[in-house]
């Protein structure tokens, strides 16, 4: 993350965590309890790093009344939303029905989406779109598989990548867009990437939505890592200046650990 003079943010650094497939409504609502208590206790400050919280949908509407019955300031968003915004998509969930129930965010076009079901950059980029038009933020995910980061080709793939997402996009969207690099061989495999690979990617991120768009829109959209982030690697990865947040898989789903990664500032080495 970037700080100004006054040891402010540049960008406000976004701590996410991603439960993927896990925590019915019920444990969802005790897992986002516990989270709210512990961040509590240690006096977090949400207005200088902001949680969020990705749950299955079908945890949404609890968490929405949790959130608004305890005036939590954590955040939440949809794992997932249709390109479509209503009508014979069986299965699928409208950008209009993360709205209503309060979504500031929604994943497009995790690794596991695109791997598991065949997601082309095309639907995404619809998807994206949609979000959008539903007034949600996207946090677009774009990142590498093994194989590519083996041959060396991987800032080349994952800007593909990115560009194709954000393709027809204003300034406006793209600046308030997140993008989340997750390099799939790095998810729920122990396998961090580590500080300097995050950063390097990061920053060439930043560098192509300086070109797609303007340097202004590049200053401010936030990008996060994400790839077996735990509590004693999130600071070392958020001390990079282009990396403004993490996106948690496996440690998000214990409510202290996730608290220290979101506490990552007590953990900073200083000099
Ligand atoms: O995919 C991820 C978050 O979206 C990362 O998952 P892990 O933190 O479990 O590696």
């Amino acid at each position: 993350m970037t700080t100004s003079a006054n040891g402010n943010f540049v960008r406000k650094p976004f701590i996410a965590g991603n439960w993927k497939m896990n925590m019915d409504h019920v444990q969802g609502i005790t897992l986002l309890q516990k989270l709210a208590w512990t961040l509590s206790d240690a006096k977090h400050d949400y207005n200088r790093v902001e949680v969020a919280v990705f749950p299955p949908f079908t945890d949404l509407r609890g968490v929405q009344t949790l959130v608004q019955g305890d005036e939590l300031d954590v955040v939440y968003g949809g794992q997932d939303l249709s390109q479509f915004d209503s009508g014979a998509y069986t299965g699928d969930i409208s950008g209009q029905f993360l709205n209503k129930l309060g979504c500031s965010y929604v994943l497009v076009g995790h690794s596991e989406r695109r791997t598991i079901h065949n997601e082309s950059d095309e639907v995404l980029n619809a998807k994206v779109k949609a979000a959008f038009r539903h007034e949600v933020t996207p946090v677009l995910c774009v990142g590498e598989g093994l194989e590519i980061r083996q041959a060396g080709t991987h800032v080349e793939h994952t800007l593909a990548q990115l560009r194709a997402g954000v393709d027809g996009l204003t300034a406006e969207q793209a600046a308030e867009l997140v993008v989340a690099y997750e390099p799939v061989w790095a998810i729920g495999t122990g396998e961090v990437a580590g500080p300097e690979d995050a950063q390097e990617m990061c920053a060439a991120i930043r560098a192509e939505l300086a070109v797609l768009f303007d340097d202004a829109v590049a200053a401010k959209t936030r990008l996060l890592y994400g790839g077996s982030v735990k509590a004693n690697n999130a600071a070392a990865i958020m001390a990079e200046s282009d990396v403004d947040g993490l996106l948690v898989g496996g440690a998000s789903l214990d409510p202290a650990e996730f608290a220290n990664i979101v506490r990552f500032e007590s953990h900073l080495v200083t000099d």
